[in-house]
């Protein structure tokens, strides 16, 4: 085990959906790494609740199959046995009365410590789970509530769950979760752009072209095709963690780190968004829906035939759009933002695409010169590139040429980059929700997303289609070639 990182206080960690797959998948290998780190305090209990019965020992025997899975050679019988003394299982039924009590009384053997209620179940249970919570007396000064993404389907269900959970729950209380802003590179971009003094005098319309944001999936829709089927990709992925990391490259620099700074200079940044509703949804945004095709040399089937999904079904996979902020800072800067499943590959990237230059002293024998740009790769190979022109080595004249500057985080820092759940289930049990959602955010990203659902919902058309394994519709592509433009690719590239 590493040494310790920040103390903990003693919790109790309750996971509702403690047996779903995000649970498995996620929460408790994350939890199981911060045990491995030896962050976790010896008075630390995971109490898991789902409505099956169950005893101990096969809730534990089904958490260790998944940590063999997800968690790897780590995984060594001394930190399993540490761990799985954490571990307990509580039948609870969201909806009835069933197992409340028994949940209550377990609780009430330890009246000092953080809870944590992490809801990683369907949003429509969030207010019926905390209504309970609080009829069981389980709330305490000490309690905060995870909600997990996403949080309702629209502006109104959205709105009607913050309102049941913020009858029980204080807003400061209230950990609205987007794994994204966990995501070690992701805070980044904070260092980047407010620990660096190089970048904030260019950071505006002055000086940068425009922005694309990438996230870019391999993987089709899993075993998950009965949520995705009623989401698509605006609501599951763009509403939340896309204009999340639009606004962490958009936001002014806030005065401090702290909880409410951080979250009132993105709230600017949503409510700036240029609106995209009537006859600009069909211009300025692009959905498309995966075709049967390859994946890594593998066929894969198309979106009309996974488990769960209807068979004529108009949801989208993909998503591309072009937004603007209207502020000082960068009217006329347009960001570009796509998303999709089963793409060429898996990548999150940010590309901040400068101007070209006023005027170039070069001849034309030289090469031209390409305007410069910083990509900011989420994952994988996580780093920071800022691509330059250079003079090529060597005599006979001036050749240019373009090349990177490259901070490699796997290179600089040699060391396990934690999983975004890591440090976000942390932040809860220190009561710090500087990466969490407040609820104007939450609200503020369903106002924006609305009017274009609702305009894809009354298009008679279809999504169009493309090909597991491709980059997307070419419409996508059309989006941003008509203003002259083209995607950058960077990991199309030699060392991308
Ligand atoms: N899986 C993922 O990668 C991600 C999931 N999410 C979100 O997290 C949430 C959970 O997702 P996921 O784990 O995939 O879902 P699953 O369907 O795999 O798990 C749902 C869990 O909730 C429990 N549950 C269902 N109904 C009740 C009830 N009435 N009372 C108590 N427990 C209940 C289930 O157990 P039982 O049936 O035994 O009660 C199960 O443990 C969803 O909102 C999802 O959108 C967000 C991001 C990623
Ligand atoms: O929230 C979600 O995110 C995942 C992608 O997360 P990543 O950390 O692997 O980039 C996505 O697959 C899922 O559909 C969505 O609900």
């Amino acid at each position: 085990m590493s040494s310790p990182s920040p103390h903990i206080a003693p919790f109790d960690y309750v996971v509702f959906g403690g047996t779903g797959d995000l649970a498995m998948r996620k929460l408790l290998p994350a939890l199981f790494h911060r045990e491995l780190d030896g962050q976790l305090p010896t008075d630390g209990r995971i109490i898991a609740v789902a409505r099956g019965a169950m005893d101990e020992e096969s809730y534990r025997a089904q958490v260790r199959d998944a940590l063999d899975r997800h968690v790897g050679a780590a995984l060594t019988d001394e930190a399993w046995a540490t761990f799985a003394r954490r571990l307990s299982y509580a039948a609870v039924d969201a909806r009835s009365g069933e197992g409340w009590r028994a949940l209550g009384a377990t609780l009430d053997q330890h009246p000092e410590r953080v809870r944590v209620f992490y809801l990683a179940t369907a949003p429509d249970l969030f207010g019926p789970i905390s209504q309970r919570l609080h009829d069981v007396g389980a709330i305490t000064a000490r309690s905060r509530v995870v909600l997990e993404k996403p949080l309702g389907h629209d502006l109104a269900s959205a709105r009607r769950i913050n309102d049941e959970v913020g009858r029980v729950f204080t807003e400061s209380q209230i950990f609205r979760i987007d794994h994204y802003l966990g995501k070690e590179t992701v805070q980044n971009l904070l260092a980047l752009r407010f620990a660096n003094a190089l970048f904030e005098p260019l950071w505006s319309s002055a000086w940068i072209d425009h922005v694309q944001i990438t996230v870019a999936e391999t993987v089709g829709v899993e075993n998950r095709g009965g949520y995705y089927d009623g989401s698509g990709a605006l609501r599951d992925m763009v509403q939340n963690h896309l204009l999340q990391l639009l606004c962490l490259v958009a936001m002014a620099p806030p005065a401090t780190l702290d909880r409410d700074a951080v979250r009132d200079e993105k709230l600017k940044i949503l409510r700036a968004l240029a609106p995209i509703e009537g006859a600009d949804v069909d211009l300025l945004t692009v959905r498309g829906q995966y075709r049967a095709g390859a994946i890594d040399g593998q066929p894969v089937p198309g979106y009309l035939s996974e488990p769960l999904v209807g068979t004529e079904s108009a949801t989208e996979t993909f998503v591309a759009l072009k937004t603007e902020i209207r502020d000082w800072r960068w009217a006329g800067v347009p960001f570009y933002l796509r998303s999709g499943k089963r793409l060429g590959a898996k990548v999150s990237e940010i590309v901040i695409a400068f101007k070209p230059i006023p005027h170039s002293i070069f001849p034309a024998a030289a090469g031209g010169v390409v305007p410069n740009r910083l990509v900011v790769r989420l994952q994988p190979d996580e780093h920071i590139r800022l691509h330059l022109m250079t003079k090529e080595p060597g005599p006979g004249g001036m050749r240019l040429r373009e090349a990177a500057l490259n901070l490699s985080f796997a290179e600089t820092f040699k060391s396990r980059f934690p999983d975004a759940y890591e440090r976000l289930l942390m932040d809860v049990v220190r009561g710090n929700p500087t990466l969490f959602m407040r609820r104007d955010e939450v609200e503020a990203a369903w106002s924006w997303a609305e009017p274009i659902l609702d305009a894809w919902a009354r298009d008679p058309r279809r999504p169009h289609p493309y090909t597991a394994g491709t980059w997307g519709p070419s419409a996508a592509i059309a989006l941003i070639e008509r203003d002259g433009r083209t995607w950058i690719d960077d990991h199309d590239r030699p060392g991308g």
